[in-house]
């Protein structure tokens, strides 16, 4: 489902802006570090989740200063609505994944069924290792086997979120802030 841009226009104008663009950067510039540290050296696989993935993985990979291999995977249930429903895979990575390590790069990390789905599926496809990225963490008690992810940028109460790659009703993924939406 996605909406019009007049109503868009008007979910935005009346959100709650959660974190500007600087506050995500900074954020960014942390999981960066963290990531260089563990990471380096490991020729990690990078997989960038579509579609919500693309703006962290984007303002990620150019803080890596270290050989990455870049890839990206397209798993969804939620599908433009507010609600997430069944685990879909629209696309595969390409590259293979056995003996890799492997980083999930996501936008946020919410009842956790997606990030369980595709840390599942590199296993069975088997990788060495899985390591999670994601931008936000929803705070709530509806995380499937109280999942966690290993570097999280920022932390969001249990509202709908939008901006920095994650969507409303399948717009505004572009603005560059974290916003709550005020109703959905
Ligand atoms: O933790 P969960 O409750 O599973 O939700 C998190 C997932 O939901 C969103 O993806 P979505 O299904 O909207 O796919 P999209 O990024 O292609 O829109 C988001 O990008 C995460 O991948
Ligand atoms: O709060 C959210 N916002 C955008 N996409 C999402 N996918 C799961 N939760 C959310």
């Amino acid at each position: 489902m996605t909406i019009s841009a007049e109503e868009a226009s008007r979910v935005l104008a009346e959100a709650e802006l959660l974190y500007d663009e600087a506050n995500v950067d900074r954020a960014i510039e942390r999981m960066a570090t963290q990531i260089t540290d563990e990471l380096n050296g490991s020729l990690p696989l990078f997989l960038c989740v579509m579609t919500g993935g693309l703006v962290l993985s984007g303002k990620l990979l150019p803080r890596l200063m270290f050989p990455v291999e870049l890839d990206y995977l397209h798993a969804t249930r939620y599908r433009g609505a507010t609600q997430g429903g069944e685990l879909s895979w629209l696309a595969k990575p390409r590259a293979s994944l056995r003996d890799r390590v492997v980083l999930i790069v996501d936008d946020i990390l919410d009842e956790g069924h997606t990030l369980a789905g595709i840390i599942q599926q590199c296993r069975d496809e088997g990788a060495q290792e899985v390591r999670t990225a994601v931008l936000v963490d929803k705070q709530h008690d509806r995380r499937f086997n109280n999942l966690q992810a290993d570097y999280v940028g920022l932390r969001v109460d249990d509202r709908y979120v939008f901006g920095a790659g994650m969507d409303y009703k399948g717009l505004l993924r572009n603005v560059p802030g974290i916003y709550a939406a005020r109703e959905i």
